[in-house]
């Protein structure tokens, strides 16, 4: 047993933190993380936009709420799009589906209402179904 004490373990400088304790770096990443879930709801937003008119067109044409094959190649795309960004193609897929069953849940209130009579002159007319 040597007389003299241990070395201390060198501890590395801990990273600055504000008043509140929380690294500033954390701080910084959660103000990105606020602005790119700020930009997701908008862009979820226009995209349910895009989908009650898409709703509208297919009750009025009398389509079905969900279309399968549209479902595979937006999957496909979407599965590569994520391998080439790194992201999980399994989460990407689910992700989508997740969002494109609330949109057949609105097609499907959307058609509802169309067939009780609802949606009557609240639609501009339409050349391809006329
Ligand atoms: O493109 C359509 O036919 C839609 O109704 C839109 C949408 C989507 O949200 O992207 C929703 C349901 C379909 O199964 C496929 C795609």
């Amino acid at each position: 047993m040597p007389d003299t004490p241990d070395e201390p373990t060198p501890v590395p400088a801990p990273p600055a933190r504000p008043a509140d304790g929380m690294p500033q770096e954390i701080l910084e990443l959660r103000a990105s993380i606020d602005n790119i879930d700020a930009a997701l709801v908008h862009l979820l937003a226009e995209r349910f936009k895009m989908t009650r008119r898409v709703g509208e067109l297919k009750a009025v044409g009398g389509l079905p709420p969900a279309d399968p094959s549209r479902d595979r190649q937006q999957v496909d795309r979407l599965k590569g799009l994520a391998e080439g960004a790194g992201l999980d193609p399994e989460f990407t897929e689910q992700f989508r589906n997740f969002i494109v069953s609330e949109v057949i849940r609105h097609h499907e209130r959307i058609a509802a209402e169309h067939a009780a009579g609802r949606l009557k002159g609240e639609l501009p007319a339409l050349d391809t179904y006329a």
